[in-house]
């Protein structure tokens, strides 16, 4: 028996997997609280995510009805990026700054420049310093808090913080580092030098923890918490990873030609490569992958994040929203959102703000409203699918993941305007199946193989796959078209 986690921005969900079996036997999920700014804040307790998982483990073992003492090994995926730095004896020294602050902007762009622009980026780190990555948070808290940076004593990522918590120990995996922004994804090593660059007051080899490979352990759980979970002595937890790497290997995207595609409070496009990518665009990230090669990677922050707005700013609930969404024309009958409520990634806006943009007496309806947002922000992932290029082209399916993947109206969309097939896998907490089968291959390491554990336990759900409608996919080209302008118009 082994279990996933996913400590992502709204939950944490966690999975109980019998590998043997080939089975899910048990979900459960429990929610964050985040803390928004107007200044584009965005910040949550690390202690959060640990009350959380302590909840969703409960609820997932009942619900699986299984003996905790079965459980062989743990894996943790996270959310990208987040910044946990923690004091000597192991506490934050400051709530956790998130992938989706925006307030660093103005602290990114200096570091761009400083390495060099996007050369100097492309040449030191693999790919080009995002607002969001954690480099900036970095700057930030040295610039904002200096007592608190004054006491850091290590510089951890959201899952290598839950990986902390679970085992006592430092230490990290390429893919969660590739979106630091002082880590080198082609060398798969830390940039000290960089890192030096951003706060030179701080020591590497003390703040920095230890790279491991993707299928080593990080560790065993420590004896008290053991005890509390109810766990056999010295469970084995995975290295982890970042949600979208460990969403890859749920997905069974550990090998070329297929796209992942994520439908969480992000929206995000990634396809697996076996080696290094360097991308048209600076807007597609080179990360690793957390199972040994790469995973490029766009992220587009405003899909579930706009929808839930626009949907709490009607009063709706979801199934509601869900329903008012189909009751509209392709198109919204003219409206067009630009959802970037609190930025942009991708396009690269990181000061946006949102616009309703085309409403009359006539089409201002609680349809038409539903409706473009959910269109819009399935366009900002078009526009990353195409900046993407040739490592996206010859996909033979999108495999849909995150909690948008349930809305079957969404799913055909997404097959409508990307033109491809579109299927989701039966469990589409995707990042904590990845985390399962990733904690399954760490612990039989080297008698199971990825690719192996990934044939056995992912699985397509046959019903939820939607095809491209040809009608559909020329009347979404308009409105896309039109999404297009309006960018062009207020952005470029
Ligand atoms: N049936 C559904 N239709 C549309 N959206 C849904 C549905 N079920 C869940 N969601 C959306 O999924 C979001 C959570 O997605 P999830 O992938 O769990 O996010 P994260 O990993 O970022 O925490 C919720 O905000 C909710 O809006
Ligand atoms: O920043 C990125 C990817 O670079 C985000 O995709 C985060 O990893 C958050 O993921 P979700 O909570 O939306 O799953």
């Amino acid at each position: 028996m082994y279990i996933g986690v996913d400590c992502g921005t709204q939950s944490t969900k966690v999975v109980v997997v019998d590998v043997d079996a080939g089975r899910i036997l048990g979900e459960a999920s429990r929610p964050h609280i985040l803390r928004e700014e107007a200044n584009g804040r965005r910040e949550q307790d690390p202690a959060d995510w640990l009350a959380a998982f302590r909840g969703a483990f409960a609820d997932a073992v009942d619900s699986a009805g299984i003996n905790t003492q079965a459980i062989r090994a743990i894996g943790v995926s996270g959310q990208q990026h987040g910044l946990v730095a923690l004091d000597a004896v192991g506490e934050p020294v400051h709530p956790a700054k998130l992938w989706c602050d925006t307030e660093t902007a103005n602290h990114n762009a200096a570091l761009v420049e400083k390495l060099g622009g996007e050369e100097g980026c492309l040449d030191k780190l693999g790919l080009v310093l995002q607002t969001g990555y954690t480099a900036s948070k970095l700057a930030w808290l040295r610039e904002t808090h200096p007592e608190a940076y004054q006491r850091i004593d290590s510089l951890l990522l959201p899952h290598d913080y839950l990986n902390f918590w679970l085992t006592g120990e430092r230490v990290t995996e390429a893919g969660d580092a590739s979106g630091t922004g002082y880590f080198d994804t082609h060398t798969r090593r830390w940039r000290e030098d960089v890192l030096a660059e951003i706060a030179p007051e701080l020591d590497p080899a003390r703040v920095l923890p230890q790279l491991i490979e993707s299928h080593a352990p990080a560790g065993r759980v420590r004896p008290a918490l053991a005890r509390e979970l109810g766990l056999a002595e010295g469970v084995v937890v995975s290295s982890g990873g970042g949600d979208n790497m460990l969403g890859a290997i749920g997905t069974g995207n550990i090998t070329p030609g297929l796209v992942t595609l994520s439908l969480g409070t992000s929206g995000t496009v990634c396809a697996y490569s076996d080696t290094p990518v360097i991308a048209d665009s600076a807007m597609v990230a080179n990360f690793c992958s957390s199972s040994g090669g790469w995973l490029p990677l766009i992220c587009t922050m405003n899909v579930t994040s706009a929808t839930s707005r626009v949907r709490e700013l009607l009063g709706l609930d979801l199934t509601t929203f869900n329903e008012r969404l189909t009751a509209a024309p392709i198109g919204a009958e003219g409206v067009t959102v630009l959802p970037f409520f609190n930025g942009e990634r991708v396009p690269a806006l990181p000061l946006a703000t949102g616009s309703f943009l085309g409403l009359t007496s006539v089409n201002t309806t609680q349809a038409n409203l539903c409706r473009a947002v959910v269109e819009s922000a399935t366009f900002g992932l078009r526009y990353g699918l195409e900046l993407f290029g040739d490592l996206a082209k010859g996909a033979r399916q999108i495999r849909l993941i995150g909690g948008g993947a349930k809305n079957p109206s969404w799913r055909q969309m997404i097959a409508d305007i990307t033109n491809t097939t579109v299927i989701c896998p039966t469990v589409t907490d995707a990042a904590a199946l990845g985390a399962a089968l990733q904690a399954a291959w760490c612990e039989r390491y080297p008698h199971a193989s990825l690719e192996d554990l990934c044939g056995r336990i992912v699985q397509l759900d046959e019903g939820s796959r939607a095809d491209p409608d040809p009608e559909c996919v020329n009347a979404y080209e308009q409105t896309y078209a039109r999404y297009l302008q309006a960018l062009t118009d207020h952005y470029y």
